[in-house]
């Protein structure tokens, strides 16, 4: 705390008035929050604030800024140590493929997984139908991260978890009590920022418990599975073969930390999203129903029986109408909602110098929602805006950060784009959807929120599904 007092400057970039450190030490601040200052607080692209145990950010809003940190200097910045570690305890230790060469994640690669998309499309939507018959409404959330989660276990890595079909099965227990935020996962969070890695490892914390049960847990069986695949490798069609086709070699616990990587980054996000999609088209009942217009002539029927091929379901390449409603939910509703940088050396960004060591927020929610930086109103649900225009109405490449740019941007983005879209094309042809409250007591709330790594529904997300038939 003292050391806190001591280094706040009396030279500072515009901030907003905090209040006295000893009321905000312990407080992080959540990204509507910093949002808000973002478009309220006079500056020239860049601002700074203190967050929790009075550490120092600088806020960067200016286009030309965020180019220079992800692009054209991306190496001389950093994540910091502490978010490195809260990533790693849920994403393993790492990509592997990004030092490689990633056409696992190229268009063919991504196509030759639109048969698996479809066939747990279809099995979500089978289980949705039968568990809401007799109901007036369900909470999608966990349907969500089942789906996502048995998609990118079997695209990833050739698992099937099985999780949409068995909930109650070991890997989704203790996937879900492991990686998913808790109590004691925000007390974690704090933990990582006051302590080194070896001390936080050694703390007796549940947390450590849970996580170290989890990892054990899941990689134990992704571990039987690799050893599983010796020697099969060329009937197989996920991730981790077209890596290995690429030439990368890779001993048994460099698999198993990637196919954790791909879990962790590619499961919440998508699920977030479709959370978001599923509430927003239940709200905007026109989009829904011109969404389901386009679709329905180009997907197949559910009790399609024959085997689809890629081929099949390419059709849904042309759905231009699909894709803006895809583009609307990831700009308006990021999954993920701050970037984080720290600078590796002194540094000058929109005139300023800023000393190494800096640490920076770019926040995502910022940048797509920034009225100067889009031509419509871009706090507006409006999928229109990508239909008039391939750009959406963006005046500046840096005002679509959902994914992030540069080199280290997502490597899964077409993954989850085409997962995305196969998953709610699925549903508006199968589903009237009306939003009927977030609240667990059957009361009618709107949807709360909690920000971890991700920005994720809090509670329920009750639908009214009406099956077409
Ligand atoms: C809607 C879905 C998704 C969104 C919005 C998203 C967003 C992002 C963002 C913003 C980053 C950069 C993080 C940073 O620089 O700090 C990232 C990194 C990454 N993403 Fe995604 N992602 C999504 C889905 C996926 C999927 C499906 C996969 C895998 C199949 C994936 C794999 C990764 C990996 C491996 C990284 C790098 C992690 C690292 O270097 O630390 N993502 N993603």
């Amino acid at each position: 705390y003292l050391i806190a007092q001591w280094k706040q400057p009396q030279d500072r970039l515009p901030h907003p008035e905090q209040g006295p450190l000893s009321q905000r030490f312990l407080v992080e601040l959540s990204p509507p929050q910093v949002e808000a200052w973002a478009r309220e607080i006079q500056h020239d692209g860049l601002m700074e604030y203190y967050g929790i145990l009075g550490q120092r950010r600088v806020l960067v809003t200016d286009p030309k800024a965020i180019h220079d940190i992800f692009q054209t200097h991306a190496y001389s910045y950093v994540k910091p140590p502490a978010v490195s570690k809260l990533l790693k305890s849920v994403l393993g230790e790492g990509l592997v493929v990004r030092r490689r060469q990633p056409s696992a994640f190229k268009l063919r690669s991504v196509k030759d997984l639109y048969p698996l998309f479809w066939s747990k499309t279809a099995e979500l939507v089978h289980i949705l139908g039968k568990e809401n018959e007799g109901r007036d409404s369900i909470d999608v959330l966990d349907y969500h991260n089942r789906v996502t989660l048995d998609i990118i276990a079997a695209g990833g890595f050739g698992m099937d978890i099985g999780s949409l079909t068995h909930p109650g099965n070991q890997f989704y227990s203790a996937y879900m009590q492991g990686f998913l935020p808790s109590k004691h996962a925000q007390m974690y969070r704090l933990l990582a920022l006051i302590f080194p890695e070896w001390i936080l490892d050694a703390l007796p914390l549940k947390r450590n418990q849970e996580l170290r049960g989890a990892v054990r847990a899941v990689g134990n069986r992704i571990r039987e599975k690799v050893s599983s695949l010796d020697g099969k490798a060329e009937t197989r069609n996920d991730i981790i073969h077209a890596v290995s086709q690429d030439g990368a070699v890779m001993d048994a616990e460099m698999l198993v930390n990637q196919c954790l990587t791909f879990l962790g980054a590619g499961h919440d996000t998508i699920a977030q999203s479709l959370n978001w999609a599923i509430y927003e088209l239940s709200l905007n009942k026109n989009v829904q129903t011109s969404l389901r217009k386009e679709v329905q002539e180009l997907l197949p029927g559910l009790s399609e029986k024959r085997e689809l091929k890629s081929n099949d379901l390419e059709r849904l390449d042309n759905t231009p109408f699909l894709e803006a409603v895809c583009n609307e939910i990831l700009r308006l509703h990021p999954p993920i909602h701050h970037l984080h940088r720290q600078s590796l050396h002194a540094v000058n960004l929109c005139g300023h110098e800023l000393p190494k060591g800096t640490k920076f927020i770019i926040s995502i929610g910022a940048m797509n929602r920034c009225p100067e930086l889009w031509s419509n109103d871009p706090s507006k649900f409006d999928p229109d805006r990508w239909v008039v225009d391939a750009k959406g109405g963006m005046k500046d490449r840096q005002a679509f950060l959902s994914f992030s740019q540069g080199p280290r941007l997502c490597i899964g983005e077409r993954f989850a784009r085409a997962e995305m879209a196969f998953i709610i094309a699925g549903l508006v042809q199968n589903f009237d959807m009306e939003f009927a409250g977030a609240g667990e007591d059957g009361q009618f709330h709107d949807v709360k929120l909690e920000y971890g790594t991700t920005t994720r529904f809090d509670g329920a997300l009750r639908i009214r599904l009406t099956p077409f038939r």
